[in-house]
């Protein structure tokens, strides 16, 4: 064990990631967590209390890393390791021109990840919302024509970003008997021809899916790219999945586009901001399908995480590669 500092930047970090700092390294770790106006708040002032002269950051969720916080820990600051993977939070620009190292927890958790986008494609398009409430209220609807949904099988499903969770969903969608995979993004990819997905432009995939999955970092590229004028070129049964980012979409339009039905619906894994206020206008609709951020929440998953982002941090501060690296 060395003197080395590791700051764990919330209460929630797990123990197998833990033990594995610990073993290495001194750890402190914030007894709050990101999570809740309040969680937040008191964390960034304890934060602010515990980074000076921490040689490594574990940063648990999507908490910015502000110039500030970076400035109190100190010119040893090494690395900072994300246990997501996503890393919008994590400040790129800043921890480059200071030679930090940033690693992030990339296909730990694409299978998790998948699970919950098929989730939300059924869900949306057996429309659980309405059929939920019903149960709900009490108040079935009798007869053969209930609150009728879509279905998955024949239709075209278009992906934006065959990355790692892209092509997890595809994969996981084998058996639904899906007509047509569609994707999109910078280039083709390699794995695209084994998994049967066609690449075509952005339009292209906007105008012929049934369904349109979300699976492309945030960057100021990405940023509302979901908006009026993407919206307006989708089919009027299109169904709008998201389990990247809540800023790749323009809430406001899709609100319009909802309530309008200019698309069928939509299912978010991610909303801006998180948590989603509880009489935000999105959840008056009955199109809709919310979950609250849980796409890698599984333990076998979170466990997944932990380990990678401390085994970054060993990797880091005793001279090896790191293992999934954003910046070395
Ligand atoms: O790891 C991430 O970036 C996630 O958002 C997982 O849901």
């Amino acid at each position: 064990m060395t003197n080395l500092k590791v700051l764990v930047s919330s209460n929630d970090f797990p123990d197998s990631g833990l033990q594995i700092l610990r073993e290495h390294f001194t750890v402190v770790q914030s007894p709050y967590s990101h999570f809740g106006e309040e969680g937040a708040t008191q964390n960034k002032e304890e934060l602010l209390k515990l980074i000076p002269g921490s040689s490594a950051l574990v940063w648990v969720t999507h908490h910015p890393l502000t110039k500030e916080l970076l400035d109190k820990a100190g010119p040893q600051l090494k690395i900072v390791a994300t246990a997501s993977a996503g890393y919008n939070h994590a400040n790129v620009e800043e921890l480059k021109a200071r030679g930090i190292k940033l690693s992030n927890t990339p296909n730990v958790l694409s299978s998790a990840v998948a699970e919950i986008a098929v989730s939300l494609m059924l869900a949306t398009a057996r429309r659980f919302t309405e059929n939920l409430d019903q149960v709900r209220r009490g108040e079935w609807e009798a007869g053969f024509v209930k609150v009728l949904g879509q279905d998955i099988r024949g239709s075209t499903v278009g992906v934006i970003g065959l990355g790692g969770i892209g092509q997890a969903v595809v994969k996981r969608l084998a058996g639904f008997e899906v007509a047509k995979f569609l994707y999109t993004g910078h280039r083709e990819k390699p794995e695209a021809k084994a998994l049967g997905a066609e690449f075509v432009n952005l339009d292209d995939l906007l105008t012929k899916s049934d369904f349109i999955l979300l699976a492309v970092p945030l960057t100021s590229e990405t940023r509302h790219m979901i908006n009026s004028t993407t919206l307006g070129k989708m089919k009027s049964n299109a169904i709008l999945i998201n389990v990247g980012r809540g800023d790749l979409v323009d809430q406001e339009a899709l609100y319009d586009a909802l309530k309008s039905k200019k698309i069928y619906a939509a299912g978010l894994d991610v909303t801006t901001p998180e948590p989603l206020p509880k009489d935000h206008k999105l959840l008056t609709l009955p199109n809709i399908f919310v979950l609250p951020h849980i796409g890698s929440a599984t333990v076998r998953t979170r466990n997944d995480m932990a380990v990678l982002t401390s085994n970054n941090v060993v990797n880091a501060l005793t001279g090896k590669p790191l293992i999934t690296p954003i910046l070395e």
